[in-house]
């Protein structure tokens, strides 16, 4: 059904004068939506062709939108009233839907991961393909891999990473779970020695999934050489049962992601043969030596967890970029309160106070889109250079994507919630969208390591790099700002007017100097925990980690913008972009440092880098910032170039149709396919129903 978007003559005839005038000021969403469109002062298409590398990228995503759309599996309407077994079944029949229509329709593996990301339905292949995967790939030799990724493409098998246990997931030293080698029968006995070793969460591992990438501590002739990785077969393939040893089932319901069979596994002296260890770095020979990996990659084992965490990175700036693209449309359209009786009501974006968060959120999505892709560009140089057998960029790699993840997951998941808080009371309708996305993505907090725990390896790193400064070795890298600060410790803010904030020279300078202040506090404060040792561990380490904690975050903060304002530039100096867009950008990407160092206005002003004054003038600017980004409000959100059928939110809708997609949605409630309701015959009409009472 549809309904007229303003009160018809004849409602209007019968309301009293009065209210009659509120009503007849009512404005159509769609008209407000078409409006946005026309203030933009540069061409939306011409920027989302640039963020998805090109016009036939795009085009080829309306395609496969199309080729979703046509198929029952990777149907939404039904999405927001699924119970969680439908959830779990639906996930899966969507993950093998799109490997079937990959391999009948012999597309790439670029349109099969752009189909999983537009129908977004996450389920028990993910870890199958997140990291079961990658983890064969990056540890596995190539025979290993030559046996195993056949049968994962083919999906002949389905596989996990099972490393958390019930007692241990932070402190992977202290896993439980031991694989000890038998030399007699060559073979590894995979066992749970207690209650705490117990794997729990595994992703897939519930119902799903038949193999695990099994992270046990590696016993060899009574040593114990600490958690390495096992390819272990956990069902039969012909039945699904357990196979003998394995107790294995879904941990129940969470907070969201629910269809994904998260599980729990104990092994019983679970007998595997010794090729089933990945053997690209560390080895045990057929008599039972150990020959450990080479001596710069002692953590080789966890090199899966980097990979996992650089995608994180890339992925945080796809999800707050949805969130923003929902919340900002919909602020377009939706009107509330009008400033005199008789007038139009303001869009809600045109109030101050929703602008000055939604833009600057805004500004946020767009520098995390830009740093998910430099991330992956630097995982894949890494990965490059250890093909060549050349680890020394690892340290770095590791300091930054666990700081970075731990930043973009925490701007993200805070980002939107503040998106959805922005929509009212239909933000809170699953039909919206966000509580759905905000729910399926808080987890990024706390999986591949809890976001406190990877700010503190950023911290470490840092740690170093302030000894190194100390005793004057020069520095390369992320932390190469240390050196310049130690050699002007009393700079001091150069902003005398508002504008000058804008620069990114002031924004870069001034950010520098909070993260130099912030980790030669923190250095100090750990020298004195450590009664003037240095030290990356021990009791010291643990009376100074919120003072490491806030040193990380800006350093990692540092790192963010300055990643935004090269590859703005780049683009615009490349002339990949023409001077519409990248006027637009530059102006997000002064929003964006302005919005950063507004963070830290404490930290600035708390070693007199910056005044009272010159803080004011940053608040100003952001407010100017605003306000100059405002018309480009909505044209912003379609360069994010999100379809419809993506979003799957009746607020976020390109159209602005938003009550119609309300109404239609409400109408879809299983609740809703009775006319009096489940709770007639069983609760309301023994009750309600004189006749039916009279029996009671
Ligand atoms: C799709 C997603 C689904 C989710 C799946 C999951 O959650 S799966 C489960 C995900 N689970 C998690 O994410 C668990 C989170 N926990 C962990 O990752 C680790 O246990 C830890 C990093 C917290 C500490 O580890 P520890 O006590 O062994 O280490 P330490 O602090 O004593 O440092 C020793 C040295 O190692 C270095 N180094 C450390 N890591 C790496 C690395 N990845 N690479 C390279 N290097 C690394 C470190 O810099 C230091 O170097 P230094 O200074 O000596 O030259
Ligand atoms: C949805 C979801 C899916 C997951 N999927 C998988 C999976 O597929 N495979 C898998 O193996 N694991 C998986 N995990 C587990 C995940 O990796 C761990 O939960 C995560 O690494 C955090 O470990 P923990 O739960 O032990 O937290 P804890 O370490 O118990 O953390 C509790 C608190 O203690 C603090 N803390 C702990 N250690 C330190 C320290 N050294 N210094 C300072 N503070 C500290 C933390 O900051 C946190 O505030 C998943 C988790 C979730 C929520």
């Amino acid at each position: 059904m549809s309904l007229p978007q303003r009160p018809d003559e004849a409602t209007r005839r019968l309301v009293d004068p009065a209210c009659r005038v509120t009503l007849a000021g009512a404005a159509n969403p769609v008209d407000d939506a078409a409006a946005e469109r026309l203030k933009a002062t540069f061409d939306s298409e011409e920027l989302a062709a640039f963020l998805h590398d090109g016009v036939d990228k795009l085009q080829r995503r309306e395609e496969l939108v199309k080729l979703l759309q046509s198929q029952p599996w990777s149907d939404k309407t039904h999405r927001y009233f699924l119970t969680r077994e439908q959830e779990y079944v639906g996930g899966l029949e969507a993950a093998v839907g799109i490997w079937q229509q990959m391999r009948g329709e012999r597309l790439s593996m670029e349109d099969g991961i752009t189909m999983r990301s537009l129908a977004y339905f996450p389920g028990g292949l993910e870890l199958h393909i997140g990291m079961f995967i990658p983890t064969i790939l990056g540890q596995g030799t190539p025979e290993q891999q030559a046996k195993w990724l056949p049968l994962c493409n083919r999906l002949q098998i389905i596989g996990t990473y099972a490393q958390t246990e019930l007692g241990h997931g932070t402190f992977v030293r202290g896993l439980q779970t031991v694989a000890v080698y038998d030399e007699a029968s060559k073979e590894f006995v995979v066992h749970s020695p207690s209650l705490e070793s117990t794997k729990w969460w595994p992703g897939g591992m519930g119902k799903t999934a038949t193999h695990v990438i099994l992270m046990a501590r590696l016993f060899v002739k009574g040593k114990d050489y600490g958690p390495h990785s096992f390819v272990v077969q956990i069902r039969d393939l012909a039945t699904h049962l357990p196979l003998a040893g394995v107790s294995v089932g879904d941990i129940g319901p969470k907070m969201g992601f629910n269809g994904v069979d998260n599980g729990y596994l104990s092994l019983d002296h679970v007998r595997i043969p010794r090729d089933a260890m990945l053997m690209r770095f560390a080895q045990v020979t057929e008599e039972g030596r150990y020959i450990p990996p080479p001596p710069d990659n002692q953590k080789a084992a966890y090199a899966t967890m980097v990979y996992v965490r650089a995608t994180i990175v890339r992925d945080s700036g796809d999800f707050l970029s949805r969130a923003v693209t929902i919340a900002t449309r919909y602020a377009a359209v939706r009107r509330q309160t009008a400033t005199k009786l008789g007038e139009p009501e303001l869009q809600v974006l045109d109030y101050d106070n929703v602008q000055q968060i939604l833009l600057p959120l805004m500004s946020r999505a767009y520098a995390l889109v830009f740093m998910g892709r430099s991330m992956m560009d630097m995982y894949h140089s890494f990965d490059s250079a250890r093909a060549r057998g050349d680890f020394s960029v690892l340290p770095e790699l590791h300091a930054l994507s666990s700081g970075l993840k731990a930043l973009s997951t925490d701007i993200a998941a805070t980002g939107i919630e503040t998106a959805r808080r922005q929509c009212g009371g239909h933000g809170y309708m699953l039909a919206s969208g966000l509580p759905t996305l905000f729910n399926s993505y808080v987890q990024n907090c706390t999986w591949e390591g809890d976001n406190n725990v990877m700010y503190l390896q950023t911290a470490r790193y840092l740690m170093k790099a302030a000894i190194a400064v100390q005793t004057g070795k020069p520095l390369t890298g992320s932390a190469k700002y240390l050196s310049d600060a130690a050699r002007q410790p009393n700079a001091k803010c150069q902003v005398a007017a508002p504008e000058d904030w804008r620069a990114p020279a002031h924004q870069l300078a001034a950010l520098a100097a909070v993260a130099a202040q912030l980790t030669a506090q923190a250095a100090a404060v750990l020298a004195r925990a450590g009664g003037g040792r240095p030290g990356v561990e021990g009791e010291a380490w643990n009376s100074s980690s919120v003072d490491l904690i806030r040193a990380a975050r800006a350093h990692i903060a540092l790192y963010l913008h300055q990643n935004f304002i090269e590859c703005v530039e780049a683009a615009s100096s490349q002339r990949k972009l023409s001077a519409g867009p990248a006027a637009v950008l530059r102006q997000l990407v002064a929003l964006h440092g302005v919005a950063t160092l507004l963070d830290a206005a404490g930290d600035l002003q708390e070693r007199g880098y910056a005044t009272g004054r010159q803080v004011a003038l940053l608040r100003g600017e952001q407010r100017t910032l605003v306000r100059a980004l405002r018309p480009n409000a909505v044209a912003l959100t379609d360069s994010f170039g999100y379809p419809d059928y993506m979003l799957n939110s009746a607020l976020g809708r390109r159209d602005g149709n938003v009550y119609q997609a309300l109404l239609d949605s409400a109408k879809s409630s299983p609740l809703n396919a009775t006319q009096e309701g489940p709770a007639w015959k069983p609760v309301l009409e023994p009750l309600l129903n004189p006749q039916a009472r009279s029996r009671l």
